[in-house]
């Protein structure tokens, strides 16, 4: 298994046979994942499937048991933590909240906050805005790091339905604009299946992954899902198409295979 770094006609980041074990529990058994540029990938999976385990593992911030990490050279990630404390007795507004990590521009943090829709909120103290628009405040806090690679482990909490289309389109704008690759973690199938490139469903081991449209028919995936697998499968069912870049629409082909 090699560990050098990626090359520029490889991922951004890759994770081959990873396995992490915290005690005797083995949490990741074998875990492969690639991030393209310009793509978006999707975790899913039950509670305690080890995505956000996998996430930190691919920052480096929990060490595998086993396995590889292999990222390119100065590839920079923009991570958005699916929670982050704030002393509640330290005054700070959003605009220095968003300081605390890095020294930042006053030019970066104004696109920044504009690119995350939260420019309005930049003097506000950042203990009274509300969990949704805190979510908003994270994703600005990582595209600070103007990254190649945004890892956002689920954004859509705390984020109601139309705060959610609207957080998906500007992450959608930030990976057009930049053509940084995505890795998300969420639990909104629907918003998977609709936005996602490249989905994995994990379990402790990668059940199955492939195209959402793949993974939606996989065995693994409805007994992980159940009923709500069902319910998509319906709504993908009529989704048999594609749109190219001029709009127009081209059949895609039904069928096609998982990797386990
Ligand atoms: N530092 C740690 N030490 C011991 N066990 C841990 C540690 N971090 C995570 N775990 C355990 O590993 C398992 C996977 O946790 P993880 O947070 O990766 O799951 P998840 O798929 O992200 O879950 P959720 O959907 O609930 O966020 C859980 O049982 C958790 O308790």
């Amino acid at each position: 298994m090699s560990t050098s770094p990626l090359t520029p006609s490889e991922p951004l980041i890759r994770a081959e046979g990873l396995s992490v074990r915290f005690g005797s529990r083995q949490v990741l058994d074998r875990v492969d994942v690639a991030v393209q540029p310009g793509k978006v990938v999707t975790l899913i999976g039950p509670n305690g499937a080890g995505k956000t385990t996998l996430v930190r593992a691919l920052l480096g911030l929990v060490k595998p048991s086993s396995g590889s990490v292999r990222r390119r050279p100065g590839l920079r990630i923009g991570y958005m933590p699916q929670r982050l404390a704030v002393d509640p007795t330290l005054p700070l507004t959003v605009r220095r909240f968003l300081a605390l990590w890095r020294p930042v521009t006053a030019g970066r943090m104004t696109a920044a906050l504009e690119q995350a829709g939260v420019a309005r909120l930049a003097d506000q103290p950042v203990q009274s805005i509300s969990g949704g628009e805190m979510q908003r405040v994270l994703l600005a806090r990582a595209l600070l790091a103007e990254p190649d690679l945004l890892v956002l482990d689920e954004p859509d909490q705390a984020v109601d339905v139309h705060g959610q289309a609207e957080l998906y389109a500007r992450i959608d704008a930030v990976r057009r604009a930049s053509g940084c690759g995505v890795l998300l973690v969420s639990h909104d199938l629907h918003t998977v299946m609709a936005r996602t490139d490249h989905v994995v469903c994990l379990n402790g081991h990668v059940c199955c992954s492939g195209h959402p449209e793949d993974v939606s028919r996989h065995p693994e995936y409805h007994s992980l899902f159940g009923g709500h697998a069902a319910e998509l499968a319906v709504y993908l069912h009529h989704h048999d198409h594609a749109h190219a870049d001029d709009g127009s629409l081209v059949r895609t082909t039904e069928g096609g295979c998982c990797h386990g």
